[in-house]
């Protein structure tokens, strides 16, 4: 898969995009990431990518011109068909099953907005989809970007291993079960017995009781989703009746 990122920040990604297991992904040829410097589309001596609003306001408008030369160039750079995502506060809210659906995707290119906000020309007509990670204003896209590639990234084929993508939280609407590891005892807090007792049945069953009671405590919201999915059990429906759900 092809991540091209459109940024007047390319020296921000370094570090998330070129440690762990994205850059063993990028090394192993799972994924590509391209940074692109959208001032290299500027034309005039000053490099001018913003501009002030028209009608008056503060701050500044990242202008048309050099963000639609630039999105233009690099659609252009790879015959592979890609969707064109703006990350910005008013967009669509990312969610895991969003996530999903852009992995399958042979391309993905992430404009990264900044200042008040990109010429609504250039969404009206370049921009495929919006993404919000968040209802959170953050100083530009760039922050947003790397969370969408991180999150996309990591369930391309290889790049981390499958059984864990399987079970990972969020996949069926359930957060997570409690994870433990050793020492048995820590701080005279004893991991639950069934987890050392070998009973792998009863391990599973434990496991998804404790992903439906959390759900159930902290986000009632997933539960209802889940439920609305189709994606809980009788069982599911039994327990969650005797937690009052
Ligand atoms: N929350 C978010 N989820 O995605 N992006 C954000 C965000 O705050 N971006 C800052 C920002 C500011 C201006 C413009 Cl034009 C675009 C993006």
């Amino acid at each position: 898969m092809r991540f091209d990122i459109l940024t007047l920040f390319p020296a921000m990604f370094q570090g998330p995009l070129t440690e762990s297991i994205l850059k063993r992904a990028q090394q192993a040829g799972r994924i590509e990431i391209h940074l692109h410097d959208i001032r290299q589309w500027t034309t005039d001596r000053h490099r001018t990518a913003d501009d002030t609003p028209y009608g008056g306001g503060a701050g500044m408008v990242m202008k048309a011109e050099p963000l639609a030369a630039a999105i233009r160039a690099v659609r252009a750079a790879d015959e592979r068909p890609g969707v064109t995502i703006l990350l910005t506060p008013d967009g669509e809210l990312l969610t895991q099953q969003i996530v999903r659906e852009l992995a399958t995707l042979p391309r993905l290119l992430l404009v990264c907005g900044h200042y008040e906000g990109i010429d609504e020309r250039v969404r009206e007509t370049l921009i495929d989809r919006e993404l919000s990670i968040g209802d959170y204003v953050l100083t530009g896209g760039e922050l947003a970007a790397m969370v969408v590639v991180d999150a996309v990234a990591r369930l391309v084929p290889g790049v981390i291993d499958s059984e864990s993508i399987v079970e990972e939280s969020h996949s069926d609407f359930l957060l997570e079960y409690p994870h433990y590891t050793r020492p048995a005892v820590w701080e005279g807090r004893a991991v639950p017995p069934v987890l050392l007792s070998g009973h792998h049945g009863e391990i599973a069953r434990w496991r998804r009781a404790e992903r439906l009671r959390r759900t159930l405590v902290r986000r009632p919201d997933l539960l209802a989703r889940a439920a609305a999915a189709g994606v809980l059990t009788k069982a599911d429906l039994a327990l969650l009746a005797e937690l009052g759900w």
